[in-house]
């Protein structure tokens, strides 16, 4: 691989494993993916998959191994850089965690304060975003008393309410039903189109926009075991 290659590439991983005491959840992983790429993972469950995301984002740490974020090694990024570097991920996690003493607007709102956006503007992203998942009636709940694919659609909205680079989901469709999960899919494909590199566990592939050249990546006992490219 020459240098350009290597230039476009936002995600690099190598020989990466992942042990949870004697589960190896992920075993020698090597892997590359280009920016801009859309790509669904997919795999049995227990596979690794959630494992894969949450170690890219450092919500988990790989045991062996290096990842390279944008040309950045995830073992070398100091305490004090952290929060900076997690602005380039925008993640859903398939508990969701949203702050349950908090609105959706504040849940919402949070990573652009974090980021000291100006308040004029976190007002209208925010409301922005949760019109186009369909939460903006419920700006003001708290999310204990929404239903499971209301969290969800929260969920998405605060992973993509900063426009990060990479959006990293996990079964962001899982608890909604097929309408809603259309719409939810179309809205990351739409940040996908406007340059975010898009990385979703599902199993729904047929809600692809057959416009969108992605790429399927198969994990199966913590290896990748097929990598495809869908036409
Ligand atoms: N925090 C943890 N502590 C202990 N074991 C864990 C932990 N997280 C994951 N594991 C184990 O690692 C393996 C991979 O789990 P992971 O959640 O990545 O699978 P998955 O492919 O996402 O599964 P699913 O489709 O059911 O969500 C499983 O055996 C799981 O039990």
């Amino acid at each position: 691989m020459n240098n350009n290659d290597t230039k476009n590439l936002i995600i690099r991983l190598f020989n990466v494993s992942k042990k949870f005491g004697g589960v190896l959840a992920l075993k020698d992983i090597t892997l590359d993916i280009k920016k801009g790429e859309f790509v669904f993972i997919s795999g049995p469950s227990g596979a690794g998959k959630s494992t894969l995301l949450k170690i890219l984002c450092l919500a988990e740490k790989a045991s062996e191994g290096q990842i390279l974020i944008d040309g950045m090694n995830l073992s070398r990024i100091s305490s004090s850089k952290l929060p900076f570097f997690r602005r380039r991920f925008g993640m859903v996690f398939q508990d969701f965690k949203l702050i349950p003493n908090r609105t959706v607007y504040e849940n919402v709102a949070l990573v652009l304060e974090a980021a000291g956006e100006k308040s004029s503007y976190i007002k209208k992203k925010v409301m922005q975003v949760l019109r186009t998942t369909g939460m903006e009636k419920k700006f003001k709940a708290f999310p204990p008393t929404l239903s499971g694919g209301e969290q969800q659609r929260v969920a998405v909205a605060r992973a993509v309410v900063g426009e990060p680079s990479i959006i990293l989901a996990d079964e962001p469709t899982g608890s909604l039903d097929s309408k809603s999960a259309q719409i939810i899919f179309d809205f990351l494909m739409e940040y996908h189109k406007k340059g975010s590199t898009v990385l979703i566990v599902s199993h729904n592939l047929n809600l692809l926009d057959s416009t969108i050249k992605g790429r399927n990546i198969e994990i199966s006992e913590g290896t990748i075991k097929r990598t495809a490219t869908m036409l």
